[in-house]
């Protein structure tokens, strides 16, 4: 099934609750993200932003409400379907790129292609063209440990990105950077997602990295503030 009508929300969450042990993270909130939005969601620390992260991706399955993807019920899908939906249509970056240390740059973004079926040749020449558009370029035989932060995050989005996915889910992708590799960084991926059509959910709690997003939703214990509140 496809979504062509932009009004017609591609992923949307609906009075998720999830508990931790003991611990509410999630306490029905609801977000809707558009096909090639690109969503920031803010708040303090703890207000529940990975575990909301967590649900849209279809990471962890909610205790109750729903998220429905491109007209199908994630948090209903069994696991096996889950997991090639999240293959084909989801790339995930986090805050620490978690690149494979042992693989060179240029491996590591082929893997996801070499994964999904794709021979390594194949494969390896789509990396280093995505490697290029990250502007990671001539650093394709280095191990990620050589790496800036940056750059790091620069080849973890283009890892994200390389198997055409609809959704980019990013969880503080630039936690870990100064201002200046944020900066690098937030372009990169706000032009490579306009151009190839992804939307991003970007869970930030910096005014600077929200401020490339379309629009900004804001969660507060475990829950979406209405439009203007600011708790
Ligand atoms: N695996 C877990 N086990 C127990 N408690 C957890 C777990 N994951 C999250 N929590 C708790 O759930 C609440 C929400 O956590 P979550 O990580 O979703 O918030 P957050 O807004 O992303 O926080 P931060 O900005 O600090 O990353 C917090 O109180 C947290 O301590």
């Amino acid at each position: 099934m496809s979504n062509g009508d932009s009004t017609v929300p591609l992923l949307a969450a609906r009075d998720l609750t999830k508990a931790h042990g003991r611990t509410e993270a999630l306490r029905g909130a609801s977000v809707e993200l558009r096909a090639g939005e690109i969503l920031a969601v803010t708040g303090t620390s703890g207000s529940g932003k990975s575990t909301l992260l967590h649900c849209l991706a279809g990471i962890v399955r909610p205790d109750a409400g729903s998220v429905t993807y491109d007209g199908q019920r994630l948090d209903q899908l069994p696991q096996k379907r889950l997991s090639e939906l999240r293959r084909t249509d989801f790339g995930v970056v986090f805050q620490f790129g978690q690149l494979v240390p042992e693989l060179t740059v240029l491996d590591n973004v082929a893997l996801p292609l070499m994964l999904a079926g794709a021979a390594r040749k194949e494969a390896q020449a789509a990396a280093g063209e995505w490697l290029e558009r990250f502007g990671v370029r001539g650093q394709e035989a280095l191990r990620p440990g050589e790496l800036s932060g940056g750059q790091a995050q620069r080849t973890a989005l283009a890892r994200a990105l390389v198997t055409g996915p609809r959704v980019v889910f990013a969880d503080e992708p630039t936690g870990a950077l100064d201002s200046l590799a944020t900066e690098q960084v937030m372009t990169s991926l706000v032009h490579t997602a306009r151009e190839a059509g992804t939307a991003v959910l970007l869970i930030t709690h910096d005014a600077q990295v929200a401020a490339y997003a379309d629009r900004e939703v804001r969660l507060s214990d475990g829950a979406v503030l209405p439009v203007g509140v600011t708790a």
